[in-house]
């Protein structure tokens, strides 16, 4: 059996080649669209994450919840218990919590502990406005992963990341920061959308071999054959994240929701490794 490591980035890395794959699958257990029979059970969004992460696990490459579907809810212990599953089951894929956090110093140390210690998660996403005192405290947690917003896959995202700073797009001044000042300890990555792939090249070129989060291609509709071509590495290089897509795949005749979510996880995968 291959040996499990433990930083971020050598997980990451262990993942791309022992699954073949780039796909990150996400976990946006929005209760409304869940199969009726976990909208109204006690434990139904763990029991549903834990169905869907079964059914796809030899097929990804992480997975990342998205934090806001359970704080929102007051459902918190049951993301507790998937992290807990993923590790107890999973150890080899990164958990990506996606928590977009950004604040001042003091209080980003609180919002690493609770990625880390009480999620146990290997990497979190991280709003990088605030400057680097607001990061530098993830960066602490020497074999964790932060993952800097850079050009993220909304439309949204041009009001700010495209405007013209000393000559070049504000979002290439992030990805040249990160990749040449915050990430001395090797452990950054950059989230860049897979709506918009031109961007990706352009990032890729800055940051060299860094692993880049990719979310947008499923329901956003994102192009696979341009972001593989973008921003693949030699040994992987993305996690190209679909989240409803897989999670609320519509069953063909005679399938559950979790053989439709493996149905597409799987078509997703392997549309990505046609143009690695
Ligand atoms: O950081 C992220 O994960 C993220 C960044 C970004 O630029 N765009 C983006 O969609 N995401 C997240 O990626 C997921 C995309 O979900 P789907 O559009 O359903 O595949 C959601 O959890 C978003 O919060």
């Amino acid at each position: 059996m291959t040996s499990v490591t433990t930083t971020y980035i050598s997980k990451l890395n262990q993942a791309w080649s022992n699954n073949n794959s780039l796909l990150c699958v996400g976990l946006d257990p929005d209760l409304a669209k869940l199969p009726a029979q976990f909208q109204t059970s006690p434990n139904g969004i763990f029991d549903f994450c834990r169905a869907i992460i079964d059914a796809t696990a030899d097929l990804a490459c992480s997975f990342k919840p998205q934090i806001a579907y359970f704080s929102a809810l007051r459902a918190e212990p049951q993301l507790e218990q998937i992290c807990a599953y993923l590790r107890d089951n999973y150890p080899h894929l990164p958990i990506i919590l996606d928590a977009k956090r950004g604040d001042i110093g003091a209080t980003a140390e609180q919002y690493a502990r609770e990625a880390f210690e009480r999620y146990g998660a290997d990497a979190v996403t991280v709003n990088p406005y605030m400057g680097f005192d607001s990061v530098a405290p993830y960066l602490e947690w020497k074999d964790k992963g932060c993952i800097v917003l850079c050009r993220t896959s909304n439309a949204g995202g041009s009001d700010l990341q495209f405007l013209q700073v000393n000559g070049r797009p504000l979002y290439q001044h992030v990805a040249d920061l990160v990749a040449n000042k915050w990430n001395s300890n090797g452990q950054c990555s950059l989230v860049v959308g897979a709506t918009f792939p031109e961007e990706i090249k352009q990032v890729r070129h800055i940051v060299g071999q860094m692993p880049l989060l990719v979310p947008g291609i499923g329901a956003q509709g994102g192009d696979i054959a341009a972001t593989v071509a973008a921003g693949k590495t030699a040994n992987g290089g993305m996690m190209i994240n679909s989240s409803r897509a897989i999670l609320f795949a519509k069953t063909a005749e005679g399938e559950d929701f979790a053989q439709a979510a493996r149905r597409v996880a799987q078509q997703t995968r392997d549309e990505i490794n046609l143009y690695r």
